[in-house]
């Protein structure tokens, strides 16, 4: 089955793109008038030039001539004044345009990061965070270029063929016409253009990301592609995604390039064409020389434009492309919703350990496979440790996570204490039940915060009273810094027994009332696991909880036992009601037993 999610471009509804393009520009859009403003009167500043020039030619040479300096030193201070207001003005439309721009960009990073978030970890699955990384910078890039100059050059041209359009047709209407009508074929030129070129850049930019997929994947992953020598295998897959993406770059030249040649030729047949038959007026006396002049500087700046046309296509292109993507991100609705009308769990005596959880003809299936749990009906009672076991690939670990509700059941409810998890608002739902995984992640930060994760605002005391219980005070205090040490830096590099430890001391401070945990398998050493082992114990105490067991000392403490396999629980019972019996237990305990002695 291909997933929707292989590809870059995910589907958004219509119109997703603008919208988005126009939300992020709402809280700017007096500063945007502004900057269209500017930009209209710098142009009226910059086309007065060859108006002057005109002048200058036909009126104030004469004038000269016969001793009269007034037009000319008029048309002198003209010009220094366009040239100082059209400069001002330049400046203070990129001020003000790039405050718009960034302001723009900041919000979008920050509502790719914050929604990326929220989505369920069933998205983050299958879309990889080498593409979420592409999004949020070679995409966010490509809006940044659009904004800051593209739409800057968009504007400048369109009000420069408009002015320039107008008083050539002032200063003599028939050449204006002609020059007009020359408009049509490179407006032609510019829609083909614009055809072919979306085609091309929306192939850069799905190479552009694949080559970043593929670099996180890599890296993320180097201790496998080390142990595996996978380094031959990569970097013969990634000089085929680099060419590909310098295939897709020269593609996207190779367009550019035809259009700016056929621009040019079109540009400069019109303009010969234009002055051959204005010079044969102005040799019958029906032009002025100074309007032929400036006609034809008026003519060059009239065709200039069409190059920076396409430099802005190319802008544009890739910003649709990019903007696509990431509208499509942002149209995602997180798997696992948060409840509109959450109902609170009632409340827990104290002298009730944990709560209770149901499965109620519960099943499941990832969305992108078959069904992994067929419909089964269980009881957690509050208070108990219940240990799962079972081949690999059983479903252990996804009846662990519909628990904590990384998932929702495609048919049937789970309950906590009567309510429907989905119906519980997710912070209390992930005060409640937590997950402790194998992996044990650290986040950047020092050990005392990563303690202190699940309950912010613990006091140093508390937190070195949990770090205590689970046994994980002394190597804490003999790191450099104690409890200051920050866990990424050099010396506070940490075994991967100590991050269980600190994984434990972490759930025990939180204290929810579901524990569920999926017990390390990596083979610790002797007095390593037997710390974590007793550790273990401690944080599994006072609370329901579900241990994923890889390790039958592990299940010995267990109220329960559920054994696995494809997806249903085979047997059920205590673990000397398994020992005892004939199942597939009793034939695992027999040789862990045998194995011992
Ligand atoms: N994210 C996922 N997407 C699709 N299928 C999955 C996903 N996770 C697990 N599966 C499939 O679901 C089945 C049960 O997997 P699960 O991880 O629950 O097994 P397990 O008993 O915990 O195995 P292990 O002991 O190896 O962790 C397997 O066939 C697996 O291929």
């Amino acid at each position: 089955m291909t997933d929707l999610f292989d590809r870059d471009v995910l589907p958004a509804p219509k119109g997703a793109s603008l919208a988005l393009l126009r939300s992020l520009l709402a809280p700017v859009r007096g500063r945007v008038r502004l900057t269209a403003l500017l930009l209209l009167l710098q142009q009226a500043a910059v086309q007065a030039g060859p108006l002057l020039v005109a002048y200058a030619i036909d009126r104030a040479v004469p004038a000269l001539r016969r001793g009269d300096y007034g037009p000319l030193a008029a048309v002198g201070v003209g010009y220094a004044l366009c040239a100082v207001a059209s400069g001002l003005l330049q400046l203070a439309f990129v001020r003000v345009s790039s405050r718009v721009g960034q302001d723009a960009l900041f919000e979008l990073r920050g509502r790719i990061f914050r929604h990326a978030q929220s989505l369920s970890v069933d998205f983050h699955e299958r879309y990889t965070s080498g593409r979420l990384i592409s999004r949020a910078t070679t995409d966010v890039e490509a809006i940044r270029e659009l904004l800051n100059d593209g739409l800057q050059e968009l504007v400048g041209i369109v009000l420069s063929v408009l002015y320039v359009s107008a008083t050539l047709l002032l200063l003599d209407w028939s050449t204006g016409t002609a020059a007009l009508l020359s408009l049509a074929p490179l407006c032609l030129l510019v829609r083909s253009y614009r055809r072919r070129a979306m085609a091309v850049f929306r192939r850069r930019s799905t190479a552009i990301a694949a080559v970043i997929v593929k670099f996180t994947e890599t890296m993320n992953g180097i201790r496998p592609v080390q142990v595996f020598r996978r380094e031959r295998a990569n970097d013969a897959h990634f000089d085929e995604l680099n060419h590909r993406h310098r295939q897709a770059n020269g593609d996207a030249m190779l367009e550019m390039a035809r259009y700016v040649v056929g621009s040019r030729l079109t540009a400069n047949v019109a303009l010969a064409a234009i002055v051959m038959w204005g010079a044969y007026r102005v040799a019958s006396g029906s032009l002025a020389l100074g309007v032929l002049a400036a006609s034809v500087l008026y003519l060059r700046r009239l065709y200039d434009p069409i190059d920076r046309l396409g430099m802005f296509l190319n802008s544009y292109q890739s910003a649709a492309a990019s903007l696509e993507k990431i509208a499509g991100l942002l149209a995602q609705r997180p798997t696992v919703p948060e409840p509109t009308a959450p109902v609170p769990l009632p409340a827990r005596p104290a002298d009730r350990p944990g709560r209770e959880a149901v499965f109620e003809g519960v099943s499941f299936g990832y969305r992108t496979g078959g069904e992994v749990l067929p419909r089964f009906d269980l009881t957690l009672r509050a208070g108990r440790t219940v240990a799962i076991v079972g081949a690999t690939g059983a479903g252990k670990s996804t009846l662990a996570k519909l628990l904590a509700r990384f998932y929702d059941p495609t048919h049937g409810r789970v309950l906590l204490d009567g309510v429907p998890l989905g119906e519980i608002a997710g912070s209390q739902l992930r005060r409640e039940v937590v997950m402790v995984t194998q992996e044990a992640f650290l986040f950047s930060g020092t050990v005392a915060e990563n303690i202190a994760i699940g309950r912010p605002d613990a006091t140093r005391e508390e937190i070195e009273r949990a770090a205590k219980a689970i046994g994980a005070h002394d190597f804490i205090t003999a790191l450099p810094e104690g409890y200051d040490t920050d866990v990424r830096k050099r010396g506070g590099r940490i075994s991967a027994g100590q991050r269980q430890l600190v994984s434990f001391a972490r759930a025990l401070l939180a204290d929810p009332a579901v524990l569920v945990l999926d017990e390390a398998t990596s083979s610790l050493d002797i007095p390593g696991e037997k710390a974590v082992q007793r550790a273990m114990h401690t944080v599994l105490r006072g609370r329901t909880a579900v241990v994923i067991a890889h390790r039958l000392s592990t299940v010995e403490i267990a109220d329960r036992v559920l054994v696995m396999a494809d997806g249903r629980v085979v047997e059920d019972g205590t673990p000397a009601e398994l020992v005892a019996g004939d199942g597939r237990f009793a034939d695992l305990h027999r040789a862990w037993r045998e194995s011992l002695v």
